[in-house]
């Protein structure tokens, strides 16, 4: 998922924070430093027994060490979020923002450095790193712009009566994260829950678990105060520790759509509020008239951002009968000239797979779409790149499926890998049925010349985010979000600050008290 790319490809204008860290190379980062964050500080947890391996997925190499947080480790960090949600919560929309400006100001100085710590954690390639960079910190300027403009409404009721509504934070907020995007989606539930007033203890994945704490450390540099943003490590027992805690007001979790509903079960046993961005199996329409090179290139960005781990890429691609031949021969031949290897490298457009187990959980779709008669066009292999210290990384090459009908395994679940099967269509009409044909909707796009097509098949799309002649792009003025089992709630975009407030109503009497007693 991208922000407008002519605006995020330009250098940052402050120079790196420390150029000691800078220019990493993959295989020659060890992590040691505690990764869970409260009270204003790297914490170490007690649950030493329990540790797990991280790996680094470009190489294999274990990065560190990741302790699960238990019980005592969790009520620290929700006390500690509580406590700062007193002091922040009544601070003015300007104070806060104030604050959240100069977090934006210290990530864009540590552009680099945080980039290339994601890449290390991720397998995702540097160009695409510092692009989610620049989402999460232009979230937190837009959010902290949002924070001054906070207000309720009055309302002139009879004999000079009136009432008021405040808009008010919710309290502790936790926010749970997924492994393919670990900062930006930190910012993104971070951003809008702050500039609310509420506190956050966020649990990123225990697969990338290092850059959500290098956000809490901007946080406190930048003058929250202590306890506002907390970091605790752990999986799903840490998770579950979170989402039944009673201090907590709300989730917003980033997932998988079996975990969501769990945490919509846990969370409704304390009647918490929660916003679920979950997964997708979305559609992309190329019908005959559209741009064909801009359409491959749209394709392209629906299913290899990010080694194709991306929640909204549309992967069912839908192309009209007549120009199906030239769209596979373009899509093939483009696929084949991604260059694959060091996710570090400025050349490297696909990088790395996150873990071993998804590699082959993302092959094994590959083989069963061979089984049900799907033809592989290219790809869909393992990959060992040249380079003596990669040969243990997780990569493959990106694979696109013809011959795939609606039935397929490959079309109807999420693969979450660089995988996109191409299924050709007839009719405008025929295609939004099959399209529509899903349990999720996190989103859709459309390729066409044609304006009045454009907008009756969005109009028709059951999607909650919607491309015309482009895809993956997410400005963070934009809410996102899913249709059907895609989620509950909105990420980005005004609207979020209603998932992260509420309203209190105030009347207030100017006349006797009308009594019927
Ligand atoms: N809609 C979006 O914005 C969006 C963005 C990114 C990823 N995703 C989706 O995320 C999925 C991939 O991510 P993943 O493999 O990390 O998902 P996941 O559901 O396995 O895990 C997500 C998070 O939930 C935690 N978790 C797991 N079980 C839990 C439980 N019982 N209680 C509390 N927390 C628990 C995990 O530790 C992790 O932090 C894909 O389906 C993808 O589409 C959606």
């Amino acid at each position: 998922m991208l922000h407008r790319l002519a605006t995020s490809l330009r250098r940052p204008a402050v120079p790196p924070f420390s150029a000691a860290v800078r220019c990493l190379s993959s295989g020659s980062v060890d992590i040691t430093v505690p990764l869970n964050f409260w009270a204003g500080t790297r914490q170490t947890s007690q649950e030493k027994c329990n540790t797990e391996k991280v790996y680094e997925p470009a190489t294999g190499r274990v990065l560190c060490h990741l302790e699960p947080c238990g019980a005592a480790e969790v009520n620290q960090a929700v006390e500690t979020a509580k406590s700062a949600f007193g002091h922040w919560s009544k601070m003015s929309g300007m104070e806060r923002a104030k604050i959240m400006i100069e977090a934006a100001h210290i990530i864009e100085s540590r552009r680099e450095e945080i980039a290339e710590i994601e890449v290390v954690n991720n397998g995702k390639s540097i160009t695409e790193s510092r692009l989610d960079v620049d989402s999460a910190r232009l979230c937190i300027e837009y959010y902290a712009a949002l924070a001054t403009t906070l207000a309720g409404q009055h309302v002139q009721l009879p004999g000079g009566s009136f009432a008021y509504t405040r808009r008010e934070p919710l309290g502790v907020c936790v926010g749970i994260g997924a492994w393919n995007y670990p900062f930006q989606i930190a910012a993104w539930k971070s951003a809008p829950a702050l500039a609310c007033g509420n506190s956050m203890v966020f649990k990123p994945s225990p697969v990338t678990p290092v850059t959500a704490v290098l956000l809490a450390e901007v946080y406190a540099k930048a003058g929250a105060p202590e306890g506002l943003y907390n970091v605790v490590q752990g999986g799903q027992e840490t998770g579950s520790l979170l989402c039944h805690h009673p201090d907590v007001a709300k989730v917003s979790f980033t997932g998988s759509v079996p975990t969501g509903k769990k945490i919509m079960e846990m969370a409704s046993q304390g009647v918490k509020y929660v916003t679920l961005e979950l997964g997708g199996k979305s559609p992309l329409l190329i019908f005959q008239d559209s741009d064909l090179e801009n359409a491959v290139s749209g394709a392209l960005m629906a299913n290899f951002l990010s080694q194709g781990q991306v929640c909204s890429n549309g992967t069912r691609v839908f192309v009209h009968k007549d120009v199906l031949p030239e769209f596979v021969e373009e899509v093939v031949k483009r696929t084949r000239a991604i260059e694959i290897g060091d996710p570090l490298l400025e050349s490297t457009r696909m990088g790395a797979l996150v873990s071993m187990s998804h590699l082959e959980r993302v092959l094994s779709f590959v083989d069963q779409a061979k089984k049900e008669g799907a033809t592989v066009l290219c790809g869909g292999e393992p990959f060992v790149p040249s380079d003596p210290k990669l040969k243990g990384g997780y990569y493959m090459t990106p694979c696109v499926l013809g011959n795939c009908t609606d039935e397929m395994t490959c079309v109807k679940e999420e693969i979450f890998g660089p995988v996109m099967s191409v299924l050709s269509f007839e009719s405008e009409e025929e295609v939004l049925l099959r399209a529509n044909d899903s349990p999720l909707g996190l989103a859709a796009g459309v390729f066409t010349r044609d304006v009045k097509r454009a907008h009756r098949v969005v109009e028709h799309l059951k999607a909650g985010s919607c491309f015309i002649n482009n895809y993956n792009i997410t400005p963070v003025e934009v809410p996102f979000g899913g249709f059907k089992m895609s989620g509950i709630g909105r990420e980005n975009g005004k609207v979020t600050i209603e998932h992260y407030s509420q309203l209190k109503s105030v009347y207030v009497e100017m006349g006797d008290v009308d009594s019927l007693f």
